[in-house]
């Protein structure tokens, strides 16, 4: 997969060459470019805002360098397979679900804007070309899109075939965020290591009984517990058919 990243702040996107997404990028799963938008401009002040239109607070993003990057990025006639991804409080919300989705494209053309967002007609002029997501993290308010990127992309990235070691697989995921995996649909529950005792507090006994079946149960009960109490919106989206008798005893 390629991905471009276009932006004002080319050093908030650094954390791409770390960990996973870096070792990701050395493998060649992951193709990865980040672009200075002010690239795409022509005046002696390498402009890329101005005042909104009808007034009001803060400056826009002009749409011309926008344009141009994304034109340079995606040549016309190559289309095919590429993305156009825009965040945005105001977008539908980022979930494993559109992870998974994303995961499926050859090419994802991320465009984190500043200042009050980019004008709405650059928005409309890509997506005559290529589909364009609008997409939000969180309902809370950032100052810009890049801390956003470095989310989507870390979480896509992980998906792809040969980013994750097998020990620690996608397929694995059991957040109620992942539609894969036999804890799907709920949230991870709690994780132990050595010491068996450590602070005076013990292991769970199960989990050093070496009964895998009986550890597999004490896990799934512990997610369902732990997925009521946290998150029941999800519990109310499983698949009636996902829980087995044990799991409605609970
Ligand atoms: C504050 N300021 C005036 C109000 C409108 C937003 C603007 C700041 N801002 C500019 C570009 C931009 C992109 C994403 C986000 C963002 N915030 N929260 C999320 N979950 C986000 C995502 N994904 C914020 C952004």
């Amino acid at each position: 997969m390629r991905i471009d990243v276009v932006t004002i702040f080319p050093e908030y996107l650094a954390p791409l060459d770390v960990s996973l997404i870096g070792k990701a990028a050395t493998a060649g799963i992951l193709d990865i470019h980040v672009h200075e938008l002010r690239t795409w401009t022509h005046d002696r002040h390498n402009t890329v805002d101005d005042s909104p239109c009808g007034g009001g607070p803060g400056m826009v993003m002009k749409p011309e360098p926008w344009w141009e990057a994304l034109t340079a990025l995606v040549p016309p006639g190559s289309e095919d397979g590429a993305r156009l991804i825009v965040p945005t409080p105001s977008g539908r919300p980022f979930t494993q679900r559109v992870a998974e989705d994303l995961a499926t494209a050859s090419h994802l053309v991320f465009a984190p804007a500043r200042y009050e967002g980019i004008d709405r007609r650059f928005i409309e002029a890509a997506a005559e070309r290529m589909p364009v997501e609008e997409l939000s993290i969180g309902d809370y308010v950032l100052a810009g899109g890049e801390v956003a990127v470095l989310v989507m992309v870390e979480a896509v990235g992980r998906l792809l075939p040969g980013v994750l070691g097998n020990a620690e697989s996608a397929k694995d995921d059991s957040f109620g965020h992942s539609s894969q995996g036999g804890m799907a649909g709920l949230l991870e529950g709690p994780v132990y290591t050595k010491p068996a005792n450590w602070d005076g507090r013990e292991v769970p006994p199960v989990l050093l009984s070496g009964n895998h079946a009986v550890i597999a149960r004490w896990r799934r009960d512990e997610a369902l517990r732990r997925t009521a109490q946290t998150r029941p919106d999800l519990i109310e989206a499983l698949d009636p058919a996902a829980l087995d008798k044990k799991d409605r005893a609970q």
